[in-house]
């Protein structure tokens, strides 16, 4: 069945009004699809590697090969109809604001109640990967919670993951001669988030309610008590993505899991069940998903009602150590991830990332 021009021009408008973002992957189709429409089989110039969302368009275009623009019309017309179509009915209410909940966010949501500070990583549609803006964020939320009137404070993800660690979109649109820039900008950027995890005053606590990949693992060695839904895993596929471990965790997770284990986490990309997490001493303890958040607010509103300044003296007594150290250690790392960032290896790792996503 032919689609009329006009048809065509009804999806395009319709494509402008989709509440749901359709996700990466089909606006790499769609795009792909229009261009066939419109100007027929791919006739651009291929974008240089490192232009990852260009090349990622470019591929889109060029695999559909010969399709006709009549046909690319009717497939670009029916799936924007099925998109349409999986449209949620109604509108949900916005949720009222959390009581207590601190303005000024986009990407995480920060509560204080109950002497308790949370921030909640809320990029569930990316399963809470944290972009430039979500780290600054996250820097503001802690120095934010450790001076306010809360007496301790409390990590977590919104949705299904915990954290998927660095938004690797961090890497992508930096033309060839910012590469050193977004390196040096990144490290300082790192240094600084590490950073406000060693000074952090009072007991910070990990609620890990779903799998969390790279940085946000790696900062649970500076966190105090790390509590893990059963359905959590922890990964740090460094050496996967060419990049090295950050967070102090290349000094603290031998220490914590000894150097075998330590080694076969941070270098050889091995994932760990929240069991295994808490058997290496990453994890406090693991509970149930189906009773995790009930069993896990219980207990930390009951550590909330402990004296705040007993908490924070005893806290800096367990931490101040080895702060010199932490300091030197998060430092160390930021210069070696300044190198691999630029590495082939790091490169061609992202780069794979996002041409999987694009394979039609
Ligand atoms: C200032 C710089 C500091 C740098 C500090 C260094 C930190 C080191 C690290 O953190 S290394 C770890 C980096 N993270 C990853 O490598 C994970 C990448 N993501 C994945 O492998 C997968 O997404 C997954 C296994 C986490 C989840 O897979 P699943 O198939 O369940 O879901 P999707 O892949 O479809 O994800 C849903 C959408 O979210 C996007 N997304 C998820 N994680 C990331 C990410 N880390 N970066 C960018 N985008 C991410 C994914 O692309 C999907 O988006 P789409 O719906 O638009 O396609």
């Amino acid at each position: 069945m032919q689609v009329s021009q006009k048809d065509f021009e009804k999806a395009q408008e319709q494509l402008k009004h989709l509440k749901k973002d359709p996700g990466n992957e089909t606006k790499l189709k769609l795009y792909a699809l229009f261009k066939q429409a419109t100007e027929g089989p791919c006739n651009a110039p291929k974008p240089g590697m490192m232009d990852f969302v260009k090349k990622a368009k470019w591929d889109a275009w060029n695999s559909l090969g010969n399709l006709s623009q009549d046909d690319a019309r009717q497939k670009y017309a029916e799936l924007v109809s099925s998109l349409v179509s999986a449209e949620p009915a109604v509108q949900k209410e916005e949720a009222s604001p959390e009581e207590g909940r601190h303005d000024g966010y986009e990407t995480i949501i920060v509560t204080t109640k109950n002497n308790i500070t949370k921030i909640m990583f809320n990029r569930p549609d990316k399963k809470n990967a944290i972009n430039h803006k979500m780290y600054r964020e996250i820097i503001r939320a802690l120095q934010e919670a450790g001076k306010d009137d809360s007496t301790i404070a409390v990590i977590t993800g919104n949705g299904d993951y915990y954290s998927s660690g660095n938004d690797l979109n961090n890497f992508t649109n930096v033309q060839p001669s910012e590469m050193k820039k977004m390196a040096e900008d990144g490290a300082v950027l790192l240094k600084e988030f590490v950073g406000v995890f060693i000074d952090f005053p009072k007991p910070l606590i990990a609620v890990v309610n779903g799998p969390a990949v790279g940085i946000p693992v790696t900062v649970l060695g500076l966190c105090d008590v790390i509590y893990a839904s059963d359905r959590a895993t922890f990964h740090t596929p460094f050496s996967q993505l060419g990049q090295s471990p950050e967070g102090c965790s290349s000094y603290l997770f031998p220490k914590i899991m000894g150097f075998a284990k330590a080694n076969e986490f941070l270098l050889f990309n091995k994932k760990l069940t929240a069991a295994e997490a808490c058997a290496q001493g990453l994890v406090t303890e693991v509970f149930p998903d189906s009773t995790f958040q009930k069993e896990v607010w219980a207990r930390l509103e009951a550590y909330a009602n402990l004296p705040k300044n007993s908490l924070a003296v005893s806290k800096q007594l367990l931490r101040s150590v080895e702060k010199e150290k932490l300091y030197a250690v998060n430092s160390e790392e930021c210069e070696v991830l300044k190198e691999r960032w630029l590495s082939d290896e790091c490169i061609n790792a992202i780069v794979n990332f996002f041409q999987k996503k694009a394979k039609l």
